[in-house]
């Protein structure tokens, strides 16, 4: 069975949007949203569009900042600060990656955490490793567990987790979510040895590795739960461009009990959470 992240999407912006409207009528509060994209890359424009787009269709404030691609840091640090002065903006969201000169460490850090609806400041990092309750947690891993909690309902505890990919944005903190969420959670990449054998373990795996097609259908267990972080664009037989996951998904899909395609899966659900995230900032320091 396919886990439909454009629909689990479609059903927590319809959420969000009446949470939106509540928070407006309370407060007089508009959450506002600003991302900031430096230098031209045509994925990042299309993907910054939507976030814009979708922003606005919730009935929240959204901006956009283009910025030269051989901008000083020090200038993009002061725009920073003015927008973390800014009352009217809730959320700022520098996408990543930035050129090489510009000190990527140094820019999210700079980010008011308040604002820091990407969740990677490392105060939102501390706090997601604490549990406290009063993070800003990153989109993409939030939206794994939407979507494995679709298939397998709200209780997760107990069940073997295997994340593939130990990345700040993606593979730590969803291993602390799943964690959370009571699950026994393996944190597998790169130098793991016998991955294969690992992944067959797992009633849910989680690929984000970056690589097309790594996982085969023969590490998959049958009945598990699979969901495929990957974006990566592949050139087909026939030289066009393509959208594939981290999973081999046709034969993932005849093994497992539900997986999430590429597109449609996770991708719509991390910028749902991104909404999310922007809404939440707004209640909670607007
Ligand atoms: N500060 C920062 N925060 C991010 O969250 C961030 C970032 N930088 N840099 C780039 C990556 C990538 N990313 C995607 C989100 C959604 C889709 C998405 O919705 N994808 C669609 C397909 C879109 C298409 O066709 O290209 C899908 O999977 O169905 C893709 C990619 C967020 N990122
Ligand atoms: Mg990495």
């Amino acid at each position: 069975m396919r886990i439909d992240g454009k629909q689990a999407a479609a059903d927590l912006r319809k959420q969000l949007s009446m949470q939106v409207l509540q928070l407006q009528q309370e407060k007089n509060i508009v959450p506002g949203l600003t991302v900031i994209l430096v230098g031209e890359d045509p994925a990042s424009e299309v993907y910054v569009r939507n976030k814009v787009r979708q922003t606005r269709e919730l009935g929240m404030h959204s901006q956009e900042i283009r910025l030269p691609v051989d901008i000083r840091e020090e200038a993009l640090l002061t725009r920073l600060e003015q927008l973390n002065q800014d009352k009217d903006v809730h959320g700022i969201l520098v996408q990543l990656p930035l050129p090489a000169h510009i000190n990527e460490a140094k820019v999210l850090a700079a980010i008011n955490p308040e604002k820091d609806v990407d969740g990677f400041h490392a105060l939102n990092s501390g706090r997601l490793l604490n549990g406290s309750g009063d993070a800003l947690v990153p989109c993409t891993p939030q939206g794994c567990v939407i979507l494995a909690k679709r298939h397998l309902g709200e209780d997760l505890s107990g069940k073997h987790a295997v994340v593939i990919g130990r990345s700040n944005i993606v593979g730590k903190p969803l291993a602390i979510l799943l964690l959370q969420e009571n699950c026994t959670v393996t944190i597998a990449h790169s130098r793991t040895e016998n991955l294969a054998q690992i992944c067959r373990q797992a009633d849910i795996l989680v690929a984000a590795v970056g690589r097309a097609n790594f996982v085969k259908g023969d590490w998959i267990k049958p009945g598990a739960t699979v969901i495929d972080v990957g974006i990566n664009r592949i050139e087909d037989t026939e030289g066009k461009t393509r959208l594939v996951g981290d999973v081999d998904y046709q034969a993932a899909v005849e093994v497992a009990a539900a997986i999430t395609p590429v597109p449609g899966g996770v991708g719509p659900m991390t910028i749902a959470c991104l909404l999310k995230n922007t809404l939440v900032a707004a209640r909670r320091y607007g």
